[in-house]
């Protein structure tokens, strides 16, 4: 094949049956489950009477409901505790692999399916949650489905699904210091809009991306969902090969060779064709904020609140009114004089040990301001394990910030962690919708570091104002 995108070697390889539509069943490799979204894919596979056909082939953690503190406890909330229990029932009668609330690696699905290896480039990987765009960071043609999807694709391993468009992002230019990928992210959804790869499946290119670390690479195809793309995709190279070598599902030995050497062919040709190509130079970018409701709303620190009434999209304008009426901002604002009053560091965005590291850092020898209450959730057991052994927890804990247990937490509140109506939080998630974190709750979407500093100063404040160092 030639003149092919990594998307489209990836599709091809998973073709069962061509429709002539646009559409095809695809074979889906790898299924990952967590409690809020298969209640229904699992009563939906019963009523059929069908059974799951590759157990192997499914992980399920529990992440979305679980509390971040007293896990010695029962969960007390009545829902979190159904969906928990729930989920441990319905693997259990089918007898898919499971990592339960008490298992050192539990945690968020798109941080442990990579941690574990489960997720390997190459393959399709389908799960009931709009962030499996992460996965794609690997070279995966991973992405989200519906609860009914879950229930098809464990009786049949496959699924029918539309091919999208292509879109390659060639992210360029020298990256300034303590400019992460979740900057670059924002800066993307800030230029081509919440809905601007609606339809296609994004790649990301160029040298800046090729410098990035795994954890990086999710974070930037974590937030492609967040462009109205649902699928994101990096190559596969010698970051990725190193950072899946000897984890637990990945293959060993000759198998791992063979694997590799496969894994070698999937980059996009040479002579690949695009539908469509965005460029961004990150050369002269300062670290993002977000001020509204939508992840688009997003700006450097170093500017301040636009006005909506001049924005030259009358409906963005409009929207834009709302959204600053809800988030009790003024236009013209310098960003960082925005107040905060808590701070959550965590998610499937920016909930790894690299991040945890960022963001340590800054709160270093520093103390979280009075007022604010800051919360560190690790991505999973294992980045809190790892974290705690390299004294990040301590330096968190000195600094005032509480440190808790792995899961999805403040970033959906689905766990009882959450703001109170009127709160504004300085937030690494990837979502700053009405009512995210809490109802009448007030997101800001940021870096680590960025939220660490905002956590440190009791308001947005740019990084780079608080320490001279490089990151
Ligand atoms: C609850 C779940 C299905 C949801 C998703 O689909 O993404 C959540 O993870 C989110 O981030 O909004
Ligand atoms: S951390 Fe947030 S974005 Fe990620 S899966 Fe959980 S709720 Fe969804």
């Amino acid at each position: 094949m030639s003149g092919a995108t990594l998307y489209d070697k990836l599709w091809a390889s998973h073709v069962v049956r061509d429709y002539g539509d646009g559409s095809a069943l695809i074979y889906v490799d790898r299924h990952l489950l967590h409690e809020v979204s298969t209640p229904q894919s699992f009563l939906a596979l019963e009523a059929k009477g069908r059974t799951v056909r590759r157990r192997e082939a499914n992980l399920a953690v529990p992440d979305h409901a679980v509390p971040t503190t007293g896990r010695d406890r029962p969960i007390a909330d009545p829902l979190a505790r159904a969906q928990t229990t729930r989920l441990a029932e319905n693997v259990a009668r089918h007898q898919i692999p499971y990592i339960a609330l008490d298992d050192a690696r539990q945690g968020i699905v798109h941080v442990v399916g990579p941690e574990q290896g489960f997720t390997l480039p190459g393959m399709t990987l389908a799960c009931g949650d709009s962030h499996t765009s992460t996965h794609g960071a690997f070279g995966t043609l991973a992405f989200g489905v519906g609860a009914s999807e879950c229930g098809i694709v464990m009786a049949a391993q496959c699924l029918r699904q539309r091919k999208a468009r292509t879109m390659r992002v060639v992210v360029d230019g020298a990256r300034p210091a303590w400019l992460t990928a979740k900057d670059i992210a924002l800066a993307l959804i800030a230029k081509i809009g919440a809905n601007g790869a609606a339809g296609h499946a994004v790649e990301y290119v160029g040298p800046v991306i090729s410098a990035m670390s795994m954890a990086e690479r999710m974070t930037l195809c974590n937030m492609t969902i967040e462009t109205g793309a649902r699928v994101g995709l990096v190559a596969p190279d010698e970051v990725t090969f190193a950072f899946l070598e000897g984890r637990p599902m990945a293959p060993r030995g000759a198998m791992w060779e063979r694997a590799v050497a496969y894994w070698r062919t999937l980059p996009s040709d040479p002579d690949a064709r695009y539908d469509r190509t965005e460029t961004l130079d990150v050369g002269d970018l300062a670290p993002f904020v977000t001020w509204g409701t939508s992840p688009e709303d997003a700006a450097p620190i170093s500017s301040a609140i636009p006005d909506p009434d001049a924005d030259p999209d009358r409906a963005r304008g409009e929207r834009r009114r709302k959204a600053l009426a809800y988030m009790d901002l003024e236009p013209g604002t310098p960003l960082d004089r925005v107040r905060i009053d808590r701070v959550f560091i965590g998610s499937c965005t920016n909930g790894r040990l690299d991040d945890l590291r960022l963001a340590a850092g800054i709160a270093k020898g520093r103390k979280v301001a009075p007022g604010v209450k800051a919360i560190v959730v690790p991505g999973s057991g294992l980045v809190r394990a790892a974290a705690e052994r390299e004294g990040l927890a301590d330096i968190f804990r000195a600094a005032g910030f509480e440190w808790r247990d792995a899961g999805c937490s403040m970033c959906v509140a689905m766990n009882g962690d959450r703001l109170d109506p009127g709160e504004r939080c300085a937030s690494t998630s990837n979502r700053n919708f009405e009512g995210r974190q809490g109802p009448g709750g007030r997101t800001h979407l940021m870096n680590p570091a960025m939220a660490a500093a905002a956590a440190i100063a009791g308001h947005l404040v740019d990084v780079r104002d608080l320490v001279e160092e490089p990151a």
